[in-house]
């Protein structure tokens, strides 16, 4: 029997599981499992919260996305992470310091009640991506029937590609989504995020993420998109991204600091999960 609370963040959805209270180490059979929509509770990521033992990080958060495999990052699930926290009263603190297999961050509790996190400075190095392609400021690949793409990389603790584009409802998000993610060039796969730029402070975006396939919302994917236009200019130091599932908000004032990004988070209900049933 497996305790979990559902949640969402502009319907980037969540099974959230306390790994403090009780053992979880699943394999990737079992996430697949807890994540299908059919056949389990439902989610684009599976997260869990665990004790740390190091100094200066509060807790160790866990992300897996639906497709079974441990990833990095998840900047909606680090805002879900923080609700969870304060609602199973692991802690009360007003900032909190997380550690995911890639990231550490810093989660911030607005007088709101939002939760606001600071992701840390992007990437735009190709090894860091990783992205096995020489460094230039935008790149270029071929894909067959759907012609050639450009698009801007970033690294968020987990790796992306933007690509800009004049609207985001006539884009082919999962057929270049899927394409863009098998070229060998990401040999870790890549989350592929459709940016419209409308303003300097606003943006429409779409993501199809790597391991859960397109989403209502990507908050590393957010950010990334906002890294990249505003790395070219088109964007302010604080701007809206507006996402299938809402709006998130996005600041970068110092190219030397991190990106932070806000938005509403909610629990949705509560359940046990049958293992073996
Ligand atoms: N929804 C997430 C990102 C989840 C991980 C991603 N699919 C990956 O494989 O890196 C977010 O809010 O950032």
């Amino acid at each position: 029997m497996l305790r979990f609370v559902k949640m969402q963040g502009c319907g980037n959805d969540f099974v959230v599981v306390n790994g403090i209270e009780q053992p979880f180490h699943p394999t990737p059979d079992q996430i697949r499992r807890l994540a299908d929509r059919h056949f389990g509770v439902g989610c684009d990521q599976v997260l869990a919260v665990h004790a740390s033992t190091t100094q200066g990080i509060d807790f160790e958060y866990r992300i897996y996305n639906a497709d079974g495999q441990e990833v990095g990052q998840c900047g909606n699930g680090s805002r879900a992470i923080a609700r969870f926290i304060y609602d199973q009263g692991l802690s009360n603190s007003v900032r909190l310091t997380v550690r995911t297999r890639t990231a550490q961050l810093h989660l911030e509790r607005l007088d709101s009640g939002d939760v606001r996190v600071d992701m840390g400075r992007p990437s735009f190095l190709p090894p860091e991506i990783p992205l096995l392609m020489a460094e230039r400021s935008a790149y270029e690949l071929p894909l067959g029937d759907l012609g050639t793409v450009q698009f801007g990389v970033v690294n968020l603790g987990n790796p992306h590609a933007v690509i800009v584009v004049e609207s985001v409802d006539l884009a082919a998000v999962g057929a270049i989504g899927q394409a863009l993610q098998q070229r060998p060039e990401f040999p870790e796969s890549v989350n592929v995020g459709f940016l419209q730029v409308v303003s300097p402070t606003a943006g429409r975006l779409r993501v199809y993420e790597r391991g859960a396939g397109e989403t209502l919302a990507c908050g590393s994917g957010a950010c990334a998109a906002f890294a990249v236009a505003r790395r070219r200019g088109w964007m302010a130091s604080s701007a809206t991204i507006e996402m299938p599932g809402g709006p998130l908000t996005l600041g970068w004032q110092d190219p030397e600091a991190g990106i932070t990004l806000g938005g509403p988070v909610e629990t949705v209900f509560s359940g046990e999960w049958h293992w073996d049933g």
